[in-house]
């Protein structure tokens, strides 16, 4: 979001100390290259100047827009519904930026400066005051070093707390500027960003964007890129930032057809959550790989044998046979009686129905209405040819004998018998329930692993089903044969909509260019907003309740643990493959987990893959990465061995219990213990799946409301988690239950060991009744 997003015109960059006033106006002075505290102090208050100026006359027009119930020369309610939607949206962007609006300055060799901020603000005389972070001019930012400057005489970072600049910290990269008495200071704002406390939600980095991570944010957008990082590396961070800037860099295309972003589990959903308001994007579409089919939330699918199963590529095959097999032929002739009179229908009769049917190419369930409207047809000829025989002749009602056989019990039994509409639920809960049913459609199964897919009637469906079911979805189609004439209506009154909301936003662009709201407005999103179908929603809502939505682009996290129909689905949600994947081959738990990239992408993908590697971890100290790598090598996982940007103060802690009961009331000690050691903090104990519940219980006890669920926040400091859970999130500290467990319940495979060892930026207590696995 920027009120000016396109790419900056030369001739609006901020020009050194002469950046000139047009005389619409007052320009406000840049501070000088050799500028202190204090100046860099009065330029931030003229931004958020600017910024609470663009707030009033947001609201103001908001205001304008309620009471009077037009701008310009827009005609109508719903028009002036959708202007004042989009300006509570701007206003609701304009409030997310208000923290550390600004952080950084560029100077560059031409003796030009640029402030670099969460969004680009020129002032009313149409000065540029500071630029997008995603703006191209802004990118040296983040890239230039000293080896390679990119004109980068000096980087100075603005460490504000909330409006409040507190700080600089100035790079030099020319080292003439050195003789003019600044200091070089170098890594200051990334230090400070790393050791700050954490607060159970994850912040963003825009201020100390790396080099390295720069570039994959701002890499092109077409095809597959694969993000390849150990822990910490800033994976999550990455994906987030870049969802941020491809919306940024390719507003036209994407702004209609969205982005989704998909991650493991709801928990570590409302851990990142905050992120991308912060940088000023509101419409991206988030979603847990349990959410993905809308109207069902997956519970967990608790036998990893079962998920892995249901997670083959196998059941394309699979769901196309039982569709299939839900229309069947009678095996000999059948009478039906209509209205007293006795009519067979035979075999081939019923072929004949189903070959035309099957003919007309539509989804199954809608094919069903063209099979139903041939076989009244014909049974109606044959009982036409019937009445006639018996009445000599005489001539019959048409009309009335195809209602009579379309009302039918026994034809509509029998038709149904032949042809069962049917939903993706109803499909599926079949097929698990029915194991005869199982048996004839899925042949690539064993007898056990059918048995181990047989549940009750009624089950919830599991996360694991979630592409199932989309699969089902997409062969079943529609069950209300009327859907498809309302969804053709709807298009017919968006298309309308589009065409007045083209003309709204013509009328009414010299005055929201005024106000800052250039590039903000396009016809699609006032259509959008004044669709006059339902409630008015956005892209974003749209795309969560429709099942056929396709995104523009989709960032995956934890992308190694999809299973092959998992990704399926998506490659559904976004067929020209826009993808952007981060994840750790290393850190795999799910029992479906990909080791090789290439492999995981290849049923779906030519060559379109690019893989890009993070290889600094910048959330734990190098004394814990080291003790984790050294566990992971010595349980048979290869990890790429990391740089760290700090060695660490606390050295890992292991105490050793003789009695497993001891274990609880030590992890309660343990927290205290850690909480003294860091003073203050966000602590987390990690236990095995059996400890999890009696943890957390003695935990309450003790800390009361200071425990949180999922990933903790600043009130509540201490939390307790599976290592499933932990996954993705981070902690000041973390104390670790009976590692010999975690590895265990992994079935010996230490990912997840490795996982929960390396979620601290600062301390780690290892806790053991049993003997601890290698490594250690
Ligand atoms: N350039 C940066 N500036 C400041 N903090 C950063 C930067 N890069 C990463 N971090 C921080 O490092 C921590 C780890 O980042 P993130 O969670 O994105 O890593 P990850 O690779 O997804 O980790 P994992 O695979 O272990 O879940 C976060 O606190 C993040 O804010």
């Amino acid at each position: 979001m920027s009120d000016t997003n396109t790419t900056a015109s030369p001739g609006a960059s901020l020009n050194g100390h002469s950046a000139e006033n047009d005389g619409a106006g007052t320009s406000v002075p840049l501070p000088p290259l050799e500028a202190g505290i204090e100046e860099e102090r009065e330029y931030v208050a003229a931004l958020y100047q600017r910024l609470d100026e663009l707030r009033e006359e947001n609201q103001s027009q908001l205001s304008k827009v309620r009471a009077t119930g037009a701008v310009g020369t827009m005609q109508n309610i719903s028009e002036r519904d959708a202007f004042a939607t989009m300006y509570e949206d701007r206003l609701a962007q304009l409030n997310a930026v208000d923290d550390r609006l600004v952080f950084g300055r560029l100077d560059l060799d031409n003796g030009e400066s640029r402030y670099i901020g969460r969004i680009g603000l020129s002032s009313a005389a149409r000065q540029r005051l500071m630029l997008d972070w995603r703006a191209p001019e802004a990118g040296v930012f983040y890239q230039a070093t000293a080896f390679e400057r990119h004109g980068v005489r000096r980087r100075r970072h603005l460490l504000l707390k909330r409006r409040a600049v507190q700080g600089l910290e100035d790079e030099v990269l020319d080292a003439s500027v050195l003789e003019e008495g600044t200091e070089n200071h170098g890594d200051g704002a990334l230090l400070a960003a790393l050791t700050a406390r954490r607060t159970g939600q994850m912040g963003d980095i825009v201020a100390t964007i790396q080099a390295e991570q720069d570039r994959i944010i701002r890499a092109d957008r077409s095809g597959i890129l694969v993000v390849q990082g150990g822990p910490g590396t800033g994976k999550t961070a990455v994906a987030l930032h870049r969802a941020a800037y491809l919306l940024y860099a390719y507003r036209e295309q994407l702004k209609s057809a969205g982005v989704l972003i998909v991650g493991p589990n709801s928990t570590f959903m409302s851990y990142i959550d905050r992120v991308l308001p912060s940088l000023g994007e509101t419409g991206v579409v988030m979603s847990s790989l349990a959410d993905l089919y809308p109207g069902i939330r997956g519970v967990e699918e608790t036998d990893s044998r079962v998920a892995e199963l249901k997670g083959r590529l196998d059941w394309v095959k699979i769901i196309e046979r039982a569709v299939d097999h839900r229309r069947r032929n009678i095996p000999e002739p059948r009478e039906v009686s209509v209205e007293g009179v006795k009519v067979q229908v035979t075999p081939k009769m019923i072929k004949r129905g189903i070959e035309r049917a099957k003919a007309t190419g539509k989804p199954y369930n809608e094919a069903r209405a063209t099979f139903v409207k041939v076989m009244v047809k014909e049974i109606a000829d044959k009982l036409e040819r019937i009445l006639q025989k018996r009445s000599e002749g005489n001539d019959t009602d048409r009309s009335y004998l195809v209602e009579d056989v379309r009302l039918s019990r026994e034809v509509r039994i029998l038709l149904n018998l032949c042809w069962m509409p049917r939903t993706p639920q109803a499909l599926l809960e079949d097929l698990f329930s029915r194991p005869s049913y199982l048996a004839a459609v899925a042949e690539e199964f064993t007898d056990q692993e059918r048995e181990l897919l047989t549940r009750e009637p009624g089950s919830p469906f599991t996360t694991a089903d979630v592409p199932l079911l989309d699969e089902a979805a997409e062969l079943l189609g529609e069950l209300d044969e009327s859907a498809g004439r309302e969804e053709a209506r709807q298009q017919a009154a968006r298309e309308k909509d589009l065409e007045n909301a083209q003309k709204a936003v013509e009328n009414a662009a010299p005055q929201l260019e005024e106000m800052g709201i250039e590039g903000f407005l396009d016809a699609e999103s006032v259509a959008a907003l004044n669709a006059e179908t339902g409630p008015r929603l956005s892209a974003a809502d749209r795309a969560l309740v429709d099942r056929s939505w396709t995104y523009g682009h989709i960032v995956v996290d934890e992308a190694q643990e999809l299973s092959p129909m998992q990704w399926q689905i998506l490659m559904r949600r976004c067929p020209v493959k826009s993808f952007t994947a981060v994840g750790d081959t290393a850190q795999g738990s799910s029992p479906s987990a990909a080791s090789d990239w290439q492999k995981a992408f290849a049923p779906f993908i030519d060559d379109r893959l690019r893989v890009e590697e993070l290889t600094v971890n910048y959330r734990t100290p190098r004394i814990i990465v080291e003790l984790a790598e050294r566990v992971a090598e010595a349980n048979g996982l290869a990890t790429t061995s990391l740089r760290t940007v700090r060695d660490g103060d606390y050295e890992p802690v292991i105490e050793t219990f003789t009695e497993a009961e001891e274990l609880v009331a030590a992890a309660v000690a343990g927290v205290a213990a850690e909480q003294q050691r860091l003073e203050e903090g966000l602590i987390a104990v990690i236990t095995p799946e059996t400890m999890i519940s009696e943890v957390r219980d003695a935990l309450v006890a003790r800390y009361g409301k200071r425990v949180g669920k999922g990933a903790g926040s600043m009130t509540q400091d201490v939390v307790a988690l599976t290592a499933a859970e932990a996954k993705g999130l981070e902690f000041d500290g973390v104390v670790l239950l009976e590692p010999a467990e975690l590895l265990e319940e992994a079935d010996g495979k230490v990912g997840s060991l490795y996982v929960a060892m390396t979620r601290s930026t600062q301390s780690l207590r290892i806790l053991a009744a049993r003997d601890l696995p290698p490594g250690f």
